[in-house]
């Protein structure tokens, strides 16, 4: 409160007392129900948005579920109106029949602006398509795969093992979601720009340098970027952003460390001419692009790639010491692919096509996105009036989402056994991985805006799993209950992960 001055007190206060007033004086005249939702005059379906936030996810499944096509729509403050479904010929419409009609859209990216300026993801149209185009050819590259399994063993050997061993040996308690938060950070920046912010280091030997300041920017800025999506009344952190007050002075802030030293990067790369295998070094080879280009792609990039494998992972352990079964089977191909190795290959980490090779494993961490996926609801805006294929009709300008984590828990997709945790549901009659229609399993997206990281995503999941399953037990405290739910840009534990690790010998 200390930014706060005077005028911005009385502004802050006159919108609240508004809000409230059309809150309380709407409760009594109901409209007719639309789809599970009872839209209030004015404040539209925002009272039971607000009385049901604690439980989004879960609130939006029994209201999809209850729906015949398993779509909704919802009206918000200020006639935002809008769908969401999970319905997945409805998916397939919007991600990639009618795709032209359906982009990101003006708010989305505006909310992100700021922060993520021209990046892959947060444009629209001839922009995206330029970046999509290189960045897909890049990714396809063996070189790139190569350059991130190299680095995925390095911080396993180098960091992430060395702090478990020692968590066993002293007993005490970890934040796992924070480890596998911090173990992304380190690996995307290596992947995006070939720097180390070195996060996963232990902290008390480490100085506070630039790149760690930059990461604790970087955090920031994802959240308090996101948090712009969450206000109550849509839009509102624009006028906190004019007197540049409480977070979003925090979060300017944060974006000018973010910028400033992604630019100082990418102008001393420039200078020293090195070329490595990241990212940026790809990039900077077309000369066109500029340097505020080159750094919005960057971001993008380690924010596409930060938070959404350690969100995966944070899951599946939950997941996986309430089935110790699956553990078993997971322990079990990990030695069965140990024991076919040539002989005097004692590497600990495993190569990729012996990661390849852990089709089990494969499964087990689809099925925990499944339940859990990191990015849960997404959102395009309709360009122009549209007809999905359920008949549900939308006008120009309205929300189209939809809600991967409900889809998940369709009976209409998965059958009775829908909210069972089952890795077994993702194999053939050989055991081996057989992947699901993207439009009924849409948690790397769909169509030509599909996440271009699938596949590093999975080498730094399974070589993450396969490593600290070998060698620790992870003793989830607290295991029988639920972790509450945080919905920011990815889907997180509220308070963290709480385990102990014991050396499995
Ligand atoms: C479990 C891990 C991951 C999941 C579940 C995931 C999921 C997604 C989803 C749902 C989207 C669409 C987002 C949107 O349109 O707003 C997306 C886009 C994208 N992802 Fe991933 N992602 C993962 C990991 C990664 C990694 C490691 C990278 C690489 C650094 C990456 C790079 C991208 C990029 C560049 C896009 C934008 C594609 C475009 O707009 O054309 N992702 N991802």
């Amino acid at each position: 409160m200390d930014h706060l001055s005077l005028p911005s007190i009385l502004i802050l206060f006159s919108l609240s007392i508004i809000f409230l007033f059309f809150s309380v004086s709407t409760q009594k005249k109901q409209s007719q129900p639309s789809n599970g939702l009872r839209p209030y005059p004015i404040v539209g379906d925002l009272p039971q948005f607000l009385r049901h936030r604690h439980r989004f996810l879960d609130w939006m499944t029994e209201l999809l579920a209850a729906s015949p096509t398993n779509t909704i729509s919802f009206r918000r403050l200020g006639n935002v109106r809008g769908v969401i479904t999970a319905n997945p010929s409805n998916v397939e419409h919007i991600l990639k029949s009618n795709f032209e009609n359906y982009p990101k859209g003006p708010r989305f990216i505006h909310h992100l602006q700021d922060f993520l300026g021209r990046g892959i993801f947060n444009v629209d149209g001839h922009l995206w398509r330029v970046q999509r185009k290189t960045a897909s050819f890049e990714f396809n590259t063996r070189s790139l795969r190569n350059f991130v399994v190299v680095n995925v063993q390095h911080e396993i050997l180098s960091r992430l093992l060395p702090l478990l061993r020692k968590s066993s040996r002293t007993g005490a308690a970890i934040d796992l979601q924070d480890v596998l938060e911090r173990f992304a950070f380190d690996n995307v920046c290596k992947v995006a720009f070939n720097e180390d912010p070195a996060c996963l280091s232990d902290v008390s030997e480490k100085p506070l340098n630039l790149s760690s300041r930059f990461a604790q920017a970087f955090k920031r800025a994802a959240e308090l970027s996101a948090g712009r999506f969450r206000y109550a009344i849509p839009r509102f952190w624009i006028i906190t952003r004019l007197l540049n007050i409480g977070s979003e002075r925090e979060l300017r802030e944060s974006i000018a460390t973010v910028h400033g030293f992604a630019t100082q990067i990418i102008r001393s790369r420039k200078k020293e001419k090195l070329r490595s295998d990241d990212l940026l070094s790809r990039f900077i080879s077309n000369e066109d692009n500029s340097d505020e280009f080159l750094r919005d792609i960057v971001i993008s990039f380690i924010l596409a790639g930060r938070d959404t494998t350690s969100s995966a992972l944070t899951w599946f352990f939950w997941l996986l010491s309430r089935h110790p079964e699956v553990e078993h089977k997971i322990l079990q191909e990990i030695s069965s692919v140990r024991a076919a190795r040539q002989l005097g290959d004692n590497t600990e980490t495993f190569e990729f096509e012996e990661l390849r090779q852990m089709q089990y494993l494969h499964a087990a961490i689809s099925e925990a996105m499944r339940l859990y996926p990191p990015v849960s609801v997404n959102s395009t805006m309709c360009q122009s009036d549209d007809t999905l294929p359920d008949g549900t009709l939308l006008k120009k300008g309205m929300f189209m989402s939809y809600n991967a984590y409900s889809m998940g828990r369709m009976e209409s997709i998965w059958g009775k056994d829908c909210v069972e945790f089952k890795p077994e549901r993702w194999l053939d009659g050989e055991g081996a991985f057989r992947p699901e229609n993207p439009y009924r399993y849409p948690v790397f997206h769909a169509g030509p805006r599909m996440c271009l990281g699938k596949e590093m995503a999975y080498i730094q999941m399974k070589s993450i799993a396969a490593c600290v399953l070998e060698r620790f037990m992870v003793d989830v405290l607290h295991k029988d209950k639920a972790p509450e739910q945080m919905l920011s840009l990815t889907l997180r534990m509220k308070h963290g992960l709480s385990v102990r690790i014991r050396d499995r010998n």
